[in-house]
């Protein structure tokens, strides 16, 4: 029998009794049904994820696939981009993927052309790809050490989305959701352009969101503590203030990057409809007022 006249059958029998089926049934017939179930949270919707390769972005693409989205995935480099895909599709979850360096515009322009031509339009966009070249003293920073930080961490969001923009509108509205960091709160000490450029975020995240409301769309920013990554376990891009972060406000570990990503899969579900403008640590504590 194909997999979709067994989807059929499976929708004909009434939901309360599906859960009955999963023992007996094939695992390709079980994915197959994930994918469609209508009911999800974000069923039916195309989400644009940046840096989404490993860490917070993966974990973000992971969750919004869950939650029934087809996810476009994307980072700078085409292996990681593949391993990925290949092992969210083992999972049975919808995603396409291709390399986008957010901080190339030719790149984020081939992002946004991919995902038109695999799912025909896009409701929301995850930012998450950001980079720290330098722990040392901000005063000391060189011009292309600032520009690289700006350029990825604040101006390519914007940038991007002023290419997802009209597609976004022509879906009647959509969800964007920046990653800035606790240290736009609370600025670590040898971070300080880094910390400079997501406390912009911040602010753009207000700007855009007042810019955007006319037009259905909403804008929020996530602030993540600590999270455990490749990036926060390097010493180079992060000293590690876990100790200090304990004894000041009584942080107790790191978190997961799956920690971050449920609140982003709530702020573009309907269950997040009247929220924007809204800047939300997840970091064990929260520093802001
Ligand atoms: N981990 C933490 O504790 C915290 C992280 N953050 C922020 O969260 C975001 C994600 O961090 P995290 O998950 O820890 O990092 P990771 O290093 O675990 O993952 C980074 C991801 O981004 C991709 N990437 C890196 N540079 C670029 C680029 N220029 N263009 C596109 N993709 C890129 C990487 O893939 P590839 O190498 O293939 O490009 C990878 O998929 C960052 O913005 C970071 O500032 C904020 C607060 C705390
Ligand atoms: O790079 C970072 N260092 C940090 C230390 C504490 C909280 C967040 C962060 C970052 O994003």
């Amino acid at each position: 029998m194909g997999l979709s006249s067994m989807a059929t059958i499976f929708r004909s029998i009434p939901r309360a009794f599906r859960g009955y089926l999963c023992a007996p049934v094939p695992l390709s017939a079980r994915k197959f049904s994930q994918l469609t179930d209508e009911n999800r949270t974000l069923a039916g919707k195309v989400a644009v994820v940046t840096g989404s390769t490993r860490g917070i972005g993966f974990a973000i693409a992971r969750r919004m696939a869950r939650d029934g989205a087809h996810v476009v995935i994307s980072s700078r480099k085409q292996e990681n981009v593949k391993e990925a895909v290949d092992i969210l599709k083992e999972e049975g979850l919808s995603v396409t993927g291709t390399v986008c360096h957010v901080g190339k515009a030719e790149d984020r322009q081939h992002l946004v052309t991919t995902a038109l031509k695999h799912s025909g339009g896009i409701d929301f966009l995850v930012c998450v790809a950001g980079v720290n070249p330098l722990v040392g003293s901000t005063l000391a920073a060189s011009e292309q050490i600032w520009d690289k930080i700006l350029d990825v961490n604040v101006k390519s969001p914007a940038l991007l989305l002023s290419q997802v923009l009209p597609h976004m509108e022509n879906r009647g509205g959509g969800c964007v959701v920046l990653v800035s960091s606790a240290v736009a709160y609370l600025p670590v000490p040898r971070l300080g352009v880094y910390n400079t450029s997501k406390t912009a975020l911040l602010g753009l995240c207000k700007s855009l969101a007042v810019e955007l409301a006319p037009k259905g769309i909403r804008v929020n920013c996530l602030a993540p503590g600590i999270i455990k990554t490749d990036f926060s376990l390097r010493e180079e891009t992060m000293p590690n203030m876990l100790p200090e972060l304990k004894k000041v406000f009584g942080v107790q570990r790191l978190g997961e990057p799956e920690e971050c990503a449920g609140l982003v899969s709530f702020l573009c579900s309907s269950d997040g409809s009247y929220i924007t403008g809204e800047n939300i640590v997840v970091g064990g504590f929260s520093p802001k007022l």
